[in-house]
């Protein structure tokens, strides 16, 4: 049995003629611990597909099987960390993650649940500002305590829907060695939605290219088969990341041009004469 089974997904917002399918004839199977990334165009549904996946959007026909059940509802097994970090503004950086972790682990005494808070918070260097609220956090900051928040509550699959798209380089890496590390450490499974390639291919198992919508769908899949632990660096000189990194640029530069002929539509415009024009 699949961890995660994604059967002919369709998904339509609206109703009649202004309906718009977003999604089309998605197929994915994941096993447990592995890494996959998707790489998605602006707009072409990516964030619709990781709510299909955690139970807070139901597919218009298909089925989202989580370890071989029917998917009908958010649950913590399944920890999705989103783009907008949607803290709680009059809580603190602590507050906002004491709040999840309690929810995760209700019978955990609170000495427990403080020791887990401090701990993620110091894993994305905040503890400097653990009592600050919100809105005395940059971007970024703010950002960090969502990432956080997800993995402190220890869920079995981590989503993450371009978690990292607003943090400058440095942190970014950061970041992303950490979730690497508790994928790999906690054997977690995890699924990341990014528009970066490079990051796809550091973190993943296996790529899958999410084509420009409306009617988005799978692309083929491309395995990364560079050893872990990866070193940044190093693999600027592997050939092998060389070539795959040329070949879904590729993909994606041909399916980008597609969409753009597709959207190539003449249009005819009235012959109108303004009143006050004269010849
Ligand atoms: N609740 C909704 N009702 C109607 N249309 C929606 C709804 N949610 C999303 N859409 C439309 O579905 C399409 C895909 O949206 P979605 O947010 O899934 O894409 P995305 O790839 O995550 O976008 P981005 O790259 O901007 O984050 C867009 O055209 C969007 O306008």
């Amino acid at each position: 049995m699949a961890y995660l089974e994604l059967n002919n997904i369709y998904k339509t917002y609206g109703e009649g003629d202004s309906s718009t399918e977003v999604l089309s004839n998605i197929n994915l199977t994941m096993d447990e611990g592995e890494f996959v990334a998707i790489v998605g165009f602006t707009g072409s549904g990516k964030t619709t597909l990781v709510n299909l996946i955690n139970g807070l959007l139901q597919p218009t026909s298909g089925e989202v099987l989580f370890k071989g059940v029917p998917v009908t509802d958010t649950s913590h097994e399944r920890g999705v960390i989103f783009q907008n970090y949607s803290l709680l503004p009059w809580l603190t950086v602590g507050q906002n993650i004491y709040m999840a972790v309690k929810e995760a682990f209700p019978k955990e005494r609170k000495k427990d649940l403080m020791k887990r808070v401090k701990e993620y918070v110091a894993m994305v260097s905040l503890s400097p500002a653990i009592n600050k609220r919100p809105k005395e956090l940059s971007g970024g900051m703010r950002q960090r305590v969502a990432v956080a928040r997800a993995l402190a509550m220890n869920p079995e699959m981590i989503i993450m829907d371009e978690p990292l798209g607003a943090l400058d380089a440095l942190t970014r890496g950061n970041l992303q060695d950490e979730i690497l590390n508790i994928w790999s450490q906690d054997k977690r499974t995890a699924l990341l939605i990014t528009n970066d390639v490079d990051e796809g291919i550091y973190m993943a198992d296996r790529i899958i290219p999410l084509k420009p919508g409306p009617n988005a769908t799978l692309g083929p899949e491309f395995k990364i088969d560079i050893e872990r632990p990866r070193d940044k660096t190093a693999m600027n000189d592997n050939p092998e990341y060389k070539k795959t990194r040329n070949s879904i640029i590729e993909y994606l530069m041909d399916i980008g041009d597609e969409r753009k002929t597709v959207s190539d539509v003449e249009y005819k415009l009235p012959e109108l004469t303004p009143k006050s024009f004269v010849a």
